[in-house]
């Protein structure tokens, strides 16, 4: 081999090096540069193919020129010897240039007549292999559009830390597939259900909440019905903590009559919900985190009837009128099944954040997610065992999304729990009768 080709292959290889270090090292610029306009010009360049391989395209009639007639070579031709032809073409759904995402990319599409989002998302798994990519998320923001989001690989394998939390009740628990946070926000989304299986990571979702609100004026309660072995470690920033039913009974009167005292004032004061209350007047937010929700349902023999029927009650009206005085619930269970009682079905109508985690039976990720997109039941049920925290997140926008919570281990939630035992109010200060009138100051 001449110098030349030495040094020809030298250059290459250290162009080689060059890009493979820049992708290692700051893969969002290597993403923008380099990876993402060779996968736009793919994806252009291939949409014809894709689109009349996952059935996307429609035949039209065409008028089509040719200078060697009956070799115009398209499906259903109508083959006269003519150089203007009238043929029907597949027509492909109008492409809009691909943008650049965080973890791919993304493209806008114009729907062909009697094309709806659901056409897209059923072949969404053909599109994803495709074009190589590890998923195709479609959505719709417009009618006659529908977007696609491509994620080149899962962003939910690695692991991630937990920010602090900046605002009051709003804890970023986790990331979403798309790249963005994911937040539980109790202003907004009020209660939740928090389902999945033994060691898919429910627990781990109630730590990040524990890290994320042990350091807010917040009151948090714990109802453990695994006999407290879950959050009697953190019962120092507990403002309560009941371990068996007979102690959530009590605790939820207590709740009940918080929330009937908490109406007077707010009656008295003209006020919707406790927020728009003076904040000399606005008594603490109350987050109520269950553990293992089934068992507040589960019935040995018929002496039970009336305890879990009372407790069922209760919890209900926590659930339906908690929002506007500061009580927020957050349910965790394996199974949150209807065979559970008309309680958990009325229980779960109120809960408008649902999270499920992996399952063992179908009912739940139904039950859970339920009122979702049917795919979304289809994506809790593929959560692979090797991925602990990762969850199908109904968010506020009214989609759904696959997400993974950052890890949080149980001593770094009793950390948290220890270093701010000290804002933790007592359940008695929590639960002191409110001024139901209101002072010279506030009626003036
Ligand atoms: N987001 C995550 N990232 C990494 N590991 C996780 C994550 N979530 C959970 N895990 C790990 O998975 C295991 C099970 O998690 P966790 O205890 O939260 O499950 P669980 O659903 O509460 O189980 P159980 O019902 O048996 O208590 C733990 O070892 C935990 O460290």
């Amino acid at each position: 081999m001449s110098d030349q080709h030495w040094w020809a292959l030298g250059v290459l290889a250290a162009v080689a090096a060059g890009l493979w270090a820049w992708r290692r090292w700051h893969y969002r610029s290597f993403w923008l540069v380099v990876g993402f306009p060779i996968v736009a010009i793919t994806v252009r360049a291939s949409w014809r193919k894709v689109a009349l391989g996952c059935g996307l395209t429609k035949k039209r009639q065409r008028f089509w020129f040719t200078t060697v007639p009956g070799l115009v070579s398209s499906t259903g031709v109508i083959r006269v010897k003519r150089r203007f032809q009238r043929i029907a073409v597949d027509t492909k759904p109008f492409m809009w240039l691909p943008l650049p995402t965080r973890h791919g990319w993304r493209v806008t599409l114009h729907t062909l007549e009697g094309q709806i989002p659901g056409d897209y998302a059923d072949v969404a798994e053909r599109l994803a292999h495709s074009w190589g990519v590890h998923a195709v998320r479609v959505s719709s923001d417009k009618p006659g559009r529908v977007r696609l989001a491509a994620t080149m690989r899962d962003p939910l394998v690695t692991v991630d830390q937990l920010p602090a939390s900046t605002e009051l009740l709003k804890v970023t628990v986790g990331r979403l597939e798309t790249g963005g946070p994911w937040v539980v926000d109790f202003k907004t989304v009020p209660h939740w259900l928090n389902a999945g299986a033994t060691q898919s990571g429910k627990s781990n979702l109630a730590n990040a909440l524990i890290v994320g609100l042990a350091p807010q004026p917040v009151a948090l309660v714990g109802f453990d019905l695994k006999g407290g072995v879950e959050f009697t470690p953190y019962a120092p920033r507990l403002s309560a903590l009941a371990t068996s039913r007979a102690e959530c009974g009590g605790l939820l009167d207590d709740l009940v009559a918080l929330m009937t005292d908490r109406m007077g004032v707010c009656r008295m004061a003209g006020a919707r919900n406790i927020w728009q209350l003076p904040p000399t007047l606005r008594p603490v937010p109350v987050v109520v985190l269950v553990d293992e929700l089934a068992e507040l349902y589960l019935m040995a023999d018929k002496s039970e009837k009336d305890e879990i029927a009372k407790t069922s009650t209760a919890l209900l009206r926590v659930a339906q009128l908690g929002r506007a005085f500061g009580i927020y619930l957050f349910c965790c269970g394996q199974r949150i099944g209807s065979d559970l009682g008309p309680g958990v079905t009325a229980l779960r109508a109120q809960c408008s954040g649902r999270i499920c985690h992996r399952v063992n039976d179908p009912e739940t990720a139904t039950m859970t997610l339920g009122d979702l997109d049917p795919a979304a039941l289809d994506s809790a049920r593929a959560i692979a065992a090797e991925t602990p925290g990762v969850a199908i997140v109904a968010s506020q926008d009214g989609q759904w999304y696959r997400a993974r919570s950052f890890y949080v281990s149980e001593a770094a939630a009793e950390y948290a729990a220890h270093a701010y035992a000290g804002l933790a109010p007592a359940w008695a200060d929590v639960m002191a009768a409110q001024p139901h009138e209101l002072p010279d100051s506030q009626t003036a």
